[in-house]
C-alpha cells in the first residue's frame, strides 16, 4: 500500500522558465514572498530540446541574489561539459537526462564529486525501467510530465503514473532519492501528484501567472 509522504517534507520549486527574463529581480522577489523552498532552473540547448534558455552566467549572477536552493535541470545533449560550470555557478542540485548521456553512472558520480545533489530525469516516453541501474546512486528522480522544452503544457497523466512505480521501488529497495515532478503542475493536478508519492513539485506558468503566488504556493504545500 503506497502512502502519501508527510506534508512537512514537501517542496515547491517555481521554474524561472515562466518568469520575465528582463525583470528577473522582480520575479525572484515574487518567489521570496512565498514559502517556495527551491528555484528550478531550466537550461536548454536548442538541440536536446527545441528551445534555448540560459546558462551558467545568469545563474552565477543570480546566486548572490537568493538564499533559495537552486535546482538545475539540464535539457542539453552534452551535459558532461556543463556539469562543472553549473557547479561553479553555484547551483545546489544538477539533474541530467538519462536520454542525453551514454555513461550515466559516470556523469552522476561527477555531479556528486562536485558536492551537489545529483538528479536523473526521464521524458514521458522513457520507462522507469530505464533507470533501474542508477536509482541507488541518485538524490533526485525528475519525472517529466510534459515533453521538455516549453512551459504551459498540459500534464500527461500516464507519465505521472511513473511516480507510483518509483515510490514503490524506493520503499522496496530502501533507496533515498526524492521524486520531483515537472510539467503541467497546477492547483488541479498537484493533489494527485502528492498522493502518488511526489516530494517536489516544479511549477512554472501556474506560479508566475498567478496574481497571488504566495497563496498559490501555500495551497500547493497543503493540498
Ligand atoms: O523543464 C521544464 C519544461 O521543459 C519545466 O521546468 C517547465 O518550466 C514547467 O513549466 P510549466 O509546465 O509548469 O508551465
Ligand atoms: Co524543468
Amino acid at each position: 500500500m503506497l502512502q502519501e509522504n508527510s506534508k512537512e517534507n514537501r517542496i515547491v520549486a517555481p521554474s524561472l522558465l515562466a518568469a520575465n527574463f528582463f525583470t528577473l529581480s522582480t520575479e525572484i522577489a515574487k518567489v521570496h514572498d512565498t514559502s517556495a523552498q527551491w528555484i528550478h532552473l531550466d537550461v536548454m540547448d536548442g538541440h536536446f530540446v527545441p528551445n534555448l534558455t540560459f546558462g551558467p552566467k545568469i545563474i552565477q549572477d543570480l546566486r548572490p541574489q537568493t538564499d533559495r536552493f537552486l535546482d538545475s535541470h539540464l535539457m542539453v545533449s552534452n551535459p558532461d561539459f556543463l556539469i562543472p560550470l553549473m557547479a561553479e555557478a553555484g547551483v545546489d542540485a544538477i539533474t541530467i537526462h538519462s536520454e542525453a548521456v551514454i555513461h550515466l553512472h559516470r556523469s552522476i558520480q561527477t555531479i556528486k564529486a562536485l558536492g551537489k545533489l545529483a538528479g536523473v530525469s526521464i521524458v514521458p516516453s522513457t520507462p522507469v525501467s530505464a533507470l533501474s541501474e542508477i536509482l541507488s546512486f541518485v538524490d533526485i528522480v525528475l519525472v517529466m510530465t510534459v515533453n521538455p522544452g516549453f512551459g504551459g503544457q498540459s500534464l500527461i497523466e500516464s507519465a505521472s503514473d511513473k511516480i507510483k512505480s518509483l515510490d514503490a521501488i524506493r520503499i522496496k529497495m530502501g533507496y533515498n532519492f526524492r521524486i520531483s515532478v515537472d510539467g503541467g503542475v497546477n492547483s488541479s493536478t498537484a493533489p494527485s501528484l502528492w498522493k502518488k508519492g511526489a516530494d517536489i513539485l516544479v511549477t512554472g506558468s501556474s506560479f508566475f501567472s498567478d496574481p497571488d503566488p504566495r497563496s498559490f504556493t501555500s495551497f500547493l504545500l497543503s493540498c
